[in-house]
């Protein structure tokens, strides 16, 4: 049965810019003042549980990207997928000025032990009393590996079998102890029954694991879990573990031929096929359509092709400045993301896709579409995308901020409202209410 209402996500990144390269330049962004300052976040966090919306997503490539021109000096001198700065305080900080709004942060099954990230994140669900999700990312970025002084990167396929290691892990802390372990009996001075605890005793191929559960648990015993995948293998792990699964298409045809192949893997894996799938939208708006146009033209213009090949080669994992501009996409393969290289080389009309076309795509939004318009307009383009595509909803990714995430909360998230397409208030208390309702 459709769904009668969407979701949406915001998605942000803790660094000095947005998805759109060069928006810490602008007049209009506060990024990189806010950079440190927690009221910057704080309002950005108010700003979208007013707006209902069902959480952040906070993005993150631990590691600065240094593949194009092998060097980090284009990615520093942009500040393109530079600086780094973590997420996770800022989901605690955030989650201290709402009470609703969910977050989905990012960490990777490379970058950390399935202890630390139960505890880290398992913490965060805690203190916001059920509004914390995890993105799991498994390190496409060389740099990544690096960076932690491991020696080797797994091959792409390979990730997946550590990340499915990783979780298996996860899944026993968060099981070791049952919320009635949890005896905090004053008068007989026992704070918990051990009796009901199941210390986690692992050891697999990649990954072992010795210890009882760090944490108490959550309200929702464990935390949502996101994915976003999508080469065959990153799609068989996100219908294992994923609740939401996030994708990037560029046109509707992609969109709709990604639902096609999630449901088919779905019931290949004999689950249900109504995957909850967000898919990436980034609103420009302006009064009218020309002056919405001028602003996605006057933020591109700004955009050095470097920073872009700084960015798109560490996400592909070739230096792309070796390749002819004018050389076609569709032939590469990578050990980095195989499903954002296949959505960057697709074309709506089976056209060739080249780096020129590429670069365009990935300048401002990560090959994320634009939908450029008045706010009237795009809200029926967001909600014919909805209906189109049977998706459960979009993550918005921003251009400078905070403006454009306020004008999404105040100028088009009303009008869904009035379609009757988006909540006008949240039902529950805990990011899984908001995101996968009973
Ligand atoms: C919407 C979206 C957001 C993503 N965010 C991150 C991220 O924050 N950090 C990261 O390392 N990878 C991120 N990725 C990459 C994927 O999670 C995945 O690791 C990558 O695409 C490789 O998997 P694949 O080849 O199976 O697609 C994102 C992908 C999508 C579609």
């Amino acid at each position: 049965m459709a769904a009668t209402q969407m979701h949406l996500m915001q998605m942000l990144i803790h660094s000095a810019g947005t998805h759109t390269l060069m928006s810490w330049a602008d007049p209009a962004d506060l990024q990189l003042a806010g950079l440190r300052d927690f009221a910057y976040w704080q309002d950005l966090a108010r700003t979208l549980e007013r707006g209902c919306f069902d959480a952040v997503f906070f993005a993150d490539s631990p590691a600065t990207h240094g593949v194009y021109q092998d060097s980090v000096v284009p990615s520093m001198t942009y500040g393109a997928s530079w600086p780094n700065h973590d997420p996770m305080p800022l989901v605690a900080i955030m989650a201290a000025a709402t009470t609703k709004l969910g977050f989905g942060v990012t960490l990777s099954t490379s970058g950390t032990t399935p202890y630390l990230a139960t505890r880290r994140i398992t913490t965060l669900d805690y203190l916001s009393r059920g509004r914390v999700g995890w993105n799991i990312v498994t390190g496409f970025s060389a740099a990544e590996h690096r960076a932690n002084g491991l020696a080797t990167q797994l091959a792409h396929d390979e990730r997946y079998d550590w990340a499915d290691e990783f979780m298996e892990i996860c899944y026993r802390l968060w099981d070791s102890v049952p919320p009635a372990a949890i005896l905090a009996d004053a008068a007989a001075g026992r704070f918990a029954d051990p009796a009901q605890i199941t210390p986690v005793d692992y050891e697999g191929r990649y990954l072992r694991c010795k210890a009882v559960a760090p944490v108490l648990p959550a309200p929702s015993g464990r935390p949502v879990l996101f994915q976003a995948g999508s080469s065959g293998r990153g799609m068989q792990f996100a219908l294992k573990h994923a609740e939401v699964v996030f994708a990037i298409q560029p046109h509707v045809a992609g969109m709709k031929k990604t639902m096609a192949q999630i449901r088919a893997a779905a019931r290949e894996a004999g689950q249900p096929e109504d995957v909850r799938l967000l898919f990436g939208l980034q609103p420009i708006l302006g009064g009218t359509e020309e002056e919405a146009r001028r602003r996605a033209d006057e933020l591109l213009e700004r955009i050095p092709l470097d920073a872009i090949l700084a960015r798109l080669s560490g996400v592909l994992g070739t230096d792309l400045g070796r390749l002819d501009p004018d050389a076609a996409l569709g032939e590469m393969d990578t050990q980095a993301s195989r499903g954002l290289l296949a959505a960057t080389a697709s074309s709506e009309d089976g056209r060739a896709v080249t780096l020129r076309d590429a670069a365009r795509r990935w300048a401002l939004s990560v090959a994320i579409p634009q939908l450029i318009g008045t706010p009237e307009q795009v809200a029926n383009r967001i909600e014919a995308i909805w209906r189109e595509t049977g998706c459960a909803g979009f993550n918005i990714s921003p251009t400078t901020s905070p403006d454009s995430v306020r004008d999404m909360v105040d100028q088009v998230v009303p009008l869904l409202q009035r379609k009757g397409v988006f909540r006008r208030e949240y039902a529950g208390d805990t990011l899984r209410d908001h995101l996968t309702p009973r």
